[in-house]
């Protein structure tokens, strides 16, 4: 391995553009490789202008923050990042495997086996952001890939937010904040579950519990949190149990992270080797 100097300025000469990858939120993703070692990488570039239109320099600085600090196995990393006179460059773990979402198009529904699995890793890396007081607020299959051996990785955490963890040492005990300042807190954390629930009920029946024609529909439904399972394909009642128990109106009712993770159906589906139990 040679020395790794951090401190390394990129640029673009440093890399060797490939294919384009697809598009994220607010420029192009190609492929590219280091030139002098020859690692693979996922260069995002995005366009200064783009991002002075939409006065998003602090969500921009806010996700690279993040995604720089986290190290995950189940978690996307960004290694680095440069800019010239119009553009910023994200170097961007490259996953081999391409987006979940296609395979989740092709086979139409997943085993409850992979299910369980994707679950689990999930779970795990929504585990490992929550207690950096990170919380992502946008999975969903887009934003789901997978490497070279089909184990997941969350990417784009644009709207991803840092909780203003410094509250619970500020203000110590949570006596003087109001009832929504605490329930905005918990509910919070607790809107990754609900979406695990959401990203639960795709693998395994092809379609979002809530779909509806039109999006005031889908609205009423997830506020009436009109779930029903239909009688094809037959799944599991271990399954729906967590289904159920995590599309919760009430966000401290939902089950957490950790009790995903001792469920029967994941302990069922789940083997070590799949995932880091
Ligand atoms: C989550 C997200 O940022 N999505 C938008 C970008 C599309 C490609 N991005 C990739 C990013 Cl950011 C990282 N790795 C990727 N690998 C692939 C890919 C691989 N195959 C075989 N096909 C594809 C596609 N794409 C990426 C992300």
């Amino acid at each position: 391995q040679p020395p790794k100097n951090p401190k390394k300025q990129w640029s673009l000469n440093d890399f060797e553009i490939g294919k384009p990858l697809g598009k994220g939120k607010f420029g192009r993703v190609y492929l590219a490789r280091e030139v002098k070692s020859g690692f693979i990488v996922a260069l995002k570039v995005i366009f200064k202008e783009q991002i002075e239109k939409y006065r998003l320099h602090h969500q921009l600085r806010r996700e690279m923050e993040i995604q720089t600090s986290l190290r995950h196995p189940n978690v996307l990393r960004l290694y680095g990042w440069f800019h010239d006179e119009e553009r910023i460059y994200l170097i961007l773990e490259y996953a081999h495997g391409g987006e979940l979402y296609r395979e989740l198009r092709k086979t139409g529904r997943l085993s409850e086996k992979q299910a369980a699995i994707y679950i689990a890793s999930l779970t795990q890396a929504l585990a490992y952001c929550h207690e950096k007081h990170v919380i992502h607020r946008d999975i969903k299959p887009e934003n789901l890939l997978l490497d070279h051996e089909g184990r997941l990785k969350i990417a784009d955490f644009g709207w991803s937010v840092q909780s203003r963890s410094k509250r619970h040492t500020m203000c110590g005990t949570l006596d003087y904040l109001a009832p929504e300042m605490v329930e905005n807190k918990a509910h919070d954390y607790a809107v990754d579950n609900w979406t695990l629930g959401i990203l639960c009920y795709e693998f395994l029946y092809g379609v979002p519990p809530f779909e509806a024609e039109r999006q005031t529909d889908t609205f009423r439904r997830i506020m009436k949190v009109d779930l029903s399972f239909p009688s094809t394909p037959d799944v599991s009642a271990e399954a729906k149990d967590l289904i159920s128990q995590l599309l919760v109106k009430d966000s401290s009712k939902r089950l957490s992270l950790q009790k995903i993770m001792e469920h029967p159906w994941v302990i069922k589906n789940v083997t070590s080797h799949d995932t880091i139990i």
